[in-house]
């Protein structure tokens, strides 16, 4: 009997129409070998919604979202919007799909895949076995706080605040030492605790739960020492867990241990299986409606939909296993290629992906609990 399995589809803007796309062929044809019926509904989010509807998050989207077993997310934005207010900027859908649906654990790992060793501006000794993730708070902080401006005579000011409640750091940690035991059980918290009061209290919150967690080390690290460490010795780190402004900024950064953003998935989760699922990345409008993007991030996206809304692993790792082969196979689009090498397009890049999931057969070699 096939599952059956609501997803909703947010392309966006720019880049985010192109990669999706790929995303999606990687979705029916994993579903197809692995025995799932899609019901697979589009809608508008972001600035096509604003040109469209007038909100960057329409009723009809977010109705969608929340009667889905997943969401498949391209990315919004773009310049033709950065001049509007607040609320009718494209950012805003994603605070308010992140915020509605409770998804406050952001997952973003980066790992190397082999063959891409050299398309890093950093050492290959260095990047030998990174393979860490970024667990970000995603519906608190500076992103939420009150925030306004005030004209005055003399120049405006603008206010940002910065606000975390107790329960919003233990979760976020509770789920960074519980993803650490599948993995390295290792959990670097990053704060600014020398400085800001919520990063002091970020730090004893994450002691405290610490000592529910005796098999997983515990480090406490400064954020800018640690946007330095995360490029001098990258592989020291399994799980970096942190609020959400710092989590945006590093997990950037960590983009360039694997050689390109267009490589780094996400997924945004809360307390039930329901999941958010898009790249790292943005709209890319330098590169958008050219067919160059690089569909990776959201292929492997999907694969973590597999993992954790579908519960399951064995389709995840298809995925997965599908986009390490075509990459050590030579596969490489624009951001990738090296200047001798012919650069894929968006769809002949998720068109490899497809035949080699077609050709998938389980690998038992590979353990399952080192999968993110
Ligand atoms: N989740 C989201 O929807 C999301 C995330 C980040 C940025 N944004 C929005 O996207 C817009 C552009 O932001 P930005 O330029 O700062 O960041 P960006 O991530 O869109 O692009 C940064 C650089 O990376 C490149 N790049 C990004 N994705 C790529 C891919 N898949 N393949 C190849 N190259 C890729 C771009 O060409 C660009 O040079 C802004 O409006 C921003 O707010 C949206
Ligand atoms: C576009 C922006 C609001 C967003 C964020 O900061 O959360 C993006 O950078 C991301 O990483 O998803
Ligand atoms: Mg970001």
């Amino acid at each position: 009997m096939a599952k059956t399995k609501k997803v909703a589809v947010l392309p966006g803007d720019g880049i985010g129409l192109e990669i999706v796309e790929e995303g999606v062929k990687v979705l029916k044809q994993a579903g197809e070998q692995f025995g799932y019926h899609f019901e697979v509904e589009h809608a508008l989010i972001g600035g096509g919604a604003i040109d469209r509807l007038g909100t960057p998050f329409p009723e009809a989207t977010n109705q969608l979202c929340r009667e889905s077993d997943a969401v498949l997310l391209g990315a919004v934005g773009g310049p033709k919007w950065d001049q509007n207010p607040p609320e009718l900027r494209p950012e805003k859908a994603l605070f308010d799909l992140r915020q509605g649906l409770g998804l406050y654990a952001n997952l973003r790992p980066a790992s190397l895949f082999p063959g891409l060793e050299g398309s890093s501006t950093l050492r290959s000794e260095v990047l030998k076995d990174v393979d860490l993730l970024v667990v970000r708070e995603l519906t608190g902080g500076i992103y939420f706080g009150d925030k306004w401006t005030e004209e005055k005579e003399g120049g405006a000011t603008a206010t940002d605040t910065l606000v975390y409640h107790e329960y919003e750091i233990e979760r976020i940690l509770r789920r960074a030492f519980e993803l650490a035991r599948g993995r390295r059980r290792k959990v670097t918290s990053v704060d600014k605790a020398n400085v800001l009061e919520s990063s002091r209290l970020w730090r004893k919150v994450a002691k405290r739960v610490a000592k529910d967690y005796p098999d997983v080390e515990l480090e406490h690290m400064l954020v800018d020492n640690c946007a330095m460490q995360i490029i001098r010795r990258p592989k020291d780190f399994d799980v970096i867990v942190t609020e959400n402004m710092f989590g945006d900024i590093l997990s950037d950064e960590a983009a360039i241990l694997t050689g390109s953003i267009g490589l780094l998935p996400s997924a945004s989760l809360g307390e039930g299986s329901r999941g958010l699922y898009e790249p790292v990345h943005g709209s890319a409008p330098d590169i958008a409606g050219q067919g160059v993007a690089n569909p990776a991030a959201t292929i492997l996206s999907v694969a973590m939909m597999f993992r954790h809304s579908f519960h399951d692993e064995e389709a995840a790792r298809a995925i997965e296993q599908s986009v390490r082969q075509v990459l050590a196979e030579g596969a490489r689009t624009a951001d990738l290629a090296t200047s001798d090498e012919l650069a894929l397009s968006t769809d002949q890049f998720g068109d490899w992906v497809v035949e080699v999931l077609k050709q998938h057969n389980p690998d038992p070699s590979v353990p399952i609990d080192m999968m993110v």
